[in-house]
């Protein structure tokens, strides 16, 4: 089946190209991107007035399968990711049990194709159970198709373990991901610590409990040569320290959420348990730091940290509810009305931070146009005017801080090897 899509805005950063094109996808793959393609036996989908990308890649969301389906599953967080726009999401491994052997990795797989929507991109532990004291079957996950390691949710706190899981993912060509916390400087924090944190009466995180793991993690990565990507980099001074390292050629990377760069933490004043996520939301000299981050490059990658929790676990005392928001179904428009309309970052820029940006992340030969590769598609409408609404979202998950945003600029068709696994209202009649 030929489909031809005809007259957008076609954006690939991977090629660093911005054409009025037509995209000709022929079984599942990019056939042809030039100027008025002509042929009779494609079905044609007209978008005027349309952005096309490369599908976008999220390399950070919880997926919650297998053990917490409540919150979510394999099936709701795929249809939520293509909602956002997203055709593929690296899933974290902090599951019940936790992915840290190659059956589970299989079964996300399995699952995931079974879904029929995103390419979901298994991450295994660290550690076997995420207990943070022996390595996983790390070399088996990998050959199951385990596309990086993590215990997100927590730190690997132990340095020595640190060590030996680069050196061992990197004979693999893989890449750690770092929770950076210190657990002793977190312990018992609630939000970032400051004036709110004294006001309100919470606990606080101290940047240093980041800054101290981001530190270890490139002395590490330096020593051993090896590569480390830091999760959900959220204080200037984590930025300061990986723009350093990097200029000094150490390997390491990382990636921000579209919450850290919006939100600072006066967003938990009234006790707002929405706002409470790990790490906390920081100060506006924070923001103003990660902005500067990612139009000078230091960062990667922009990543939701998608985390649903089930309304019981948020509609409790601040200190009892659990860290976490979703972030698959507002991504895109919150980076495309806080950052692009705003100034700080071009429009292919931010598409590269969301596509190209986090397949090198991963070594992944994904997030592209370029002719043959797999039709992953993402059509944007920079215009649409719509509002956040948590009750119509495709998660299970209802944890979001910008319900009732107005935003511009929305997903309206999404694509995977060719096939349309989302259309908004507008594009109905294509799918
Ligand atoms: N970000 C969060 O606040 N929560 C995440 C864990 C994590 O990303 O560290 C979760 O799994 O709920
Ligand atoms: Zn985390
Ligand atoms: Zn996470």
């Amino acid at each position: 089946m030929k489909k031809l899509l005809k007259g957008a805005r076609v954006i690939d950063p991977s090629q660093n190209t911005d054409t009025t094109s037509d995209v000709l996808i022929v079984d599942g793959r990019i056939a042809a991107v030039k100027d008025e393609i002509e042929i009779s036996d494609a079905k044609v989908i007209d978008l005027s007035g349309m952005i096309v990308t490369p599908g976008l890649i999220d390399i950070h969301v919880h997926f919650r399968d297998p053990g917490y389906e409540y919150k979510e599953d394999i099936e709701s967080g795929s249809m939520s990711a293509a909602v956002g726009g997203f055709t593929a999401a690296a899933c974290m491994p902090n599951t019940k049990p936790p992915i840290d052997n190659a059956a589970l990795v299989q079964y996300v797989k399995s699952k995931a194709s079974k879904a029929g929507k995103i390419k979901l991109l298994p991450i295994g532990c660290v550690s076997k159970g995420q207990e943070g004291k022996e390595i996983a079957e790390m070399g088996d996950m990998a050959q199951a198709g385990a596309v990086a390691f993590s215990d997100d949710g927590k730190p690997i706190a132990d340095s020595a373990l640190m060590r030996k899981a680069m050196v061992y993912a990197s004979m693999f060509d893989k890449v750690i991901i770092d929770h950076c916390e210190d657990p002793f400087l977190f312990e018992g924090g609630q939000i970032n610590e400051g004036y709110i944190s004294t006001l309100l009466g919470l606990a606080g995180i101290p940047a240093a409990a980041e800054e101290i793991m981001v530190a270890r993690n490139i002395l590490i990565a330096r020593e051993m040569g090896t590569r480390v990507h830091i999760a959900h980099v959220s204080t200037e001074g984590s930025l300061r320290l990986i723009r350093q390292a990097k200029s000094e050629g150490v390997k390491v990377s990382c990636e921000v959420t579209p919450h850290h760069l919006t939100l600072t933490e006066k967003a938990v004043m009234g006790y707002d348990t929405n706002a409470k996520v790990n790490p906390p939301l920081r100060t506006q000299s924070d923001i103003d730091a990660l902005l500067e981050g990612l139009k000078d490059g230091t960062i990667d990658a922009i990543a939701t940290d998608h985390a649903p929790h089930h309304m019981d676990e948020k509609d409790m005392e601040f200190d009892k509810a659990a860290f976490g928001m979703v972030g698959l179904e507002t991504a895109l428009g919150v980076i495309l009305t806080h950052i692009v309309k705003e100034g700080v970052l071009s429009l292919n820029a931010a598409i590269e931070k969301m596509t190209s940006g986090p397949a090198k992340v991963l070594g992944l030969d994904m997030g592209t146009l370029k002719i043959g590769a797999p039709a992953d598609i993402t059509v944007i409408d920079p215009n649409r005017v719509w509002t956040v609404d948590k009750n119509k979202f495709f998660s299970k998950g209802r944890n979001t801080p910008f319900d009732g945003w107005r935003l511009t600029g929305k997903a309206v068709l999404t694509m995977v090897d060719g096939r349309i696994v989302y259309s908004d209202d507008i594009m109905h009649n294509y799918s």
